[in-house]
């Protein structure tokens, strides 16, 4: 029996005239990667952020584990849902571990009442949030860095010290808002492993992305929104070689369409191919006017 942890039943979202989500029913069931795609302005976006409390839709219903779920981004975290945005959202000025403790707050049970006296409950708590924040950055492979400003960090740390804090609220269910975006290729199959090892660890993870490869190397599940509306949801199989997807998203067939690095290196092997054969030539010419 599959184990439904999130569920999103007849989601509705207007702004005003426009209706972003249009009456889209999504489930991610415990141990799944599932993946929402669609082209720029589907409602990926819209739909992540009524899953979490920051839209209250329009019509519809969130449940996780079977609850609805409250209209407040902190409650929806608290009741074990985390997130990452499409824009970083780091605290610039603050280290990497301060980061990924502001992340931990909603596991705390310290009141402002033992922050302010300091007594032993205090420190002990604070030493088991540093405790498990060392834990997240070893984690995500960012241990080393935890004293520097999160500002200094490359662009791609960044990205996994968001996927730490977010991490730090303990969530059954984390939802990654472009996490490749910017990325180079190393860092993007550095991120695939790093969802896989999130999953590994008995977190479900929906992801908003548009890198189609690393989606379908992924996700046991994709969903494609058009204009609002759920398309078509499948396996990676299925969804990538579906008409309808192909004609509305990815426009070209992803089988075996190279990425550009991949272009280039093709071009790069049949350019050396030439001219080596155009060497083989001239030596063989010259070769054949020497024997005369
Ligand atoms: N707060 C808002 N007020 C009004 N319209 C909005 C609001 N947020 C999103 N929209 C509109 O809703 C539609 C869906 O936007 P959304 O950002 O959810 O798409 P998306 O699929 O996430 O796109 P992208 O891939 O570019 O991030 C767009 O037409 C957008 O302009």
């Amino acid at each position: 029996m599959t184990d439904t942890i999130l569920e999103a039943s007849g989601v509705i979202m207007r702004f005003g005239g426009l209706t972003a989500v249009r009456d889209v029913n999504l489930t991610v069931n415990s141990g799944e990667i599932v993946g929402l795609i669609g082209p720029n302005g589907a409602g990926k976006t819209t739909f992540f952020n009524c899953l979490t409390g920051l839209y209250v839709p329009t019509e519809g219903t969130v449940k996780y584990k079977g609850t609805v779920l409250p209209p407040k981004p902190h409650l929806v975290t608290k009741a074990g849902i985390a997130r990452t945005f499409q824009n970083i959202r780091l605290f610039a000025n603050m280290t990497v571990l301060e980061n990924v403790l502001v992340g931990r707050h909603t596991r705390t049970k310290e009141g402002l009442l033992s922050a302010i006296i300091r007594g032993p409950g205090y420190h002990r708590a604070e030493a088991a949030s540093r405790a498990r924040a060392m834990e997240l950055l070893e984690f995500t492979g960012l241990a080393s860095k935890a004293e520097h400003l999160a500002r200094n960090l490359p662009y791609g740390e960044q990205r996994k010290l968001e996927i730490a804090r977010a991490l730090a609220s303990d969530p059954g269910l984390l939802l990654l808002d472009e996490p490749t975006a910017g990325m180079n290729p190393q860092e993007t199959r550095a991120t695939e492993e790093l969802v896989f090892a999130i999953r590994d660890q008995g977190i479900a993870v929906l992801v908003i992305e548009h890198d189609m490869r690393f989606i379908f190397n992924l996700c046991d599940r994709v969903a494609v929104l058009v204009q609002g509306e759920k398309l078509v949801e499948g396996t990676s199989e299925v969804v990538q070689s579906d008409e309808r997807v192909i004609a509305a998203y990815i426009g070209t067939p992803f089988e075996g369409a190279p990425g550009d690095e991949e272009l280039a290196e093709v071009e790069a092997a049949e350019a050396s191919a030439e001219a080596s054969t155009a060497a083989d030539a001239v030596t063989s010419t010259s070769s054949k006017e020497d024997d005369r």
